[in-house]
C-alpha cells in the first residue's frame, strides 16, 4: 500500500508501454519553474489524472503532467509540478514519483523550486546551487522512508552526508560561471519546512542561525526518497522572496511574489539546466 515496488512497478510499466524514450535524466519543476517541460522536444506528456497510481497536482504554478522528451538530444522526463506536504499527501506519496523515475531508468535527478532567502547576502533571483539540506519535518520523525523498507529500493539507513552529488555541484558552477551567472549563482543550505502556512519571522531567524540559506516546502523529501535507490542528485532553488527577518518590517511572503520572481529568471533557469544536461555523464548511454 505505501508505494510498494510492485505498485510502483505496474505505474512505470504503464508509462514505458506508451513511450518509446528511455529517460536517465528526471527532472522536478518548482513552483512557476514549469517552462523548463515546454524545452523537450519529441514530447509525449501524461496528465498526472491519467496515470494509474500518481497523486494530483493542487497548486497554483504546477501543472500537473508528466512530459517525456529530448533536451538537447539526452532522453529526458520531467515532473511539470510536484507534490508537497501541505497538500495533504502521505509523505510517500509526495516522493512516489522518484521511484517511478528510478523504475523507468533514471540515474541522475535535478530539482528545482522556489525558496525564501535567509542568508543575508541573498538577493531576490539569485539561484541557489543545494549542497545540503536540513530537513525540519525530520526532526519529528516525519521521514518518506518510515514505516518497512524494500531493500529492492534500498538499505534500511542510507547516509545523507553525500546527498547532493559533488561532481554535479562543480558541473553546475562550471556551467554556470560560462553563461556569465556568476553574479547570482549561489551555493547554499535548504531548510524544508511543512507549510503552507509562511514562517513567522522569530522561525526565519532561528533557521538562519542554524545555517540555512533558504526557506521552502519541498526538495527534501524527493532527494532522500532518490538517493535512498541509488540516483545522483542536483538540485537548485531560486530564491523568489526574502524572508522577513526584521519586526520593523512591512514585507510580507505571498505565493504571487514566488510565482513572479520565477518567471523573472525562468529563462536563465533553463539555460543553466539544459546545459548541464548536454555535459551529465551515465553508465548507461545507449538512451
Ligand atoms: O518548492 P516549490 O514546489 O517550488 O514551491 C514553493 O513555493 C510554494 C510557496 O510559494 C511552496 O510550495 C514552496 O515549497
Ligand atoms: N517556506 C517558504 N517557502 C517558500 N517558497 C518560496 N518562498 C518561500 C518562503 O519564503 N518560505
Amino acid at each position: 500500500l505505501r508505494c510498494s515496488f510492485e505498485e510502483c512497478s505496474a505505474t512505470a510499466e504503464w508509462l514505458l508501454s506508451r513511450t518509446e524514450i528511455r529517460p536517465l535524466v528526471g527532472i522536478v519543476c518548482g513552483s512557476g519553474l514549469g517552462g523548463l517541460a515546454e524545452m523537450l522536444k519529441d514530447q509525449m506528456a501524461f496528465k498526472y489524472s491519467d496515470i494509474p497510481n500518481f497523486p494530483q497536482s493542487t497548486v497554483h504554478g504546477h501543472a500537473g503532467r508528466l512530459v517525456f522528451g529530448k533536451l538537447k538530444g539526452k532522453a529526458c522526463v520531467c515532473m511539470q509540478g510536484r507534490f508537497h506536504l501541505y497538500e495533504g499527501y502521505p509523505i510517500h506519496k509526495v516522493t512516489m514519483p522518484m521511484r517511478i523515475f528510478k523504475l523507468l531508468g533514471v540515474e541522475t535527478v535535478i530539482l528545482t523550486n522556489a525558496a525564501g532567502g535567509l542568508n543575508q547576502d541573498y538577493k531576490v533571483g539569485d539561484i541557489m546551487i543545494i549542497k545540503d539540506h536540513i530537513n525540519m519535518p525530520g526532526f519529528a520523525g516525519n521521514n518518506p522512508l518510515a514505516g518497512p523498507n524494500d531493500e529492492r529500493f534500498g538499505v534500511r539507513f542510507p547516509s545523507m552526508s553525500d546527498a547532493y552529488d559533488r561532481e554535479l555541484l562543480q558541473l553546475a558552477q562550471g556551467v554556470g560561471a560560462e553563461l556569465g551567472f556568476g553574479d547570482f549563482l549561489r551555493e547554499g543550505v535548504y531548510c524544508v519546512l511543512g507549510g503552507p502556512s509562511f514562517e513567522t519571522i522569530a522561525e526565519c531567524r532561528m533557521m538562519n542561525r542554524l545555517g540555512a540559506d533558504a526557506v521552502g516546502m519541498s526538495t527534501v523529501h524527493e532527494v532522500i526518497v532518490a538517493r535512498h535507490c541509488g540516483m545522483r542528485v542536483f538540485a537548485l532553488s531560486l530564491i523568489t522572496n526574502q524572508a522577513v527577518m526584521d519586526y520593523d518590517s512591512q514585507e510580507k511572503a505571498n505565493h504571487e511574489e514566488v510565482l513572479e520572481t520565477g518567471q523573472l529568471r525562468a529563462k536563465q533557469l533553463e539555460r543553466l539546466v539544459s546545459n548541464m544536461v548536454t555535459h551529465i555523464e551515465h553508465n548507461n548511454n545507449d538512451a
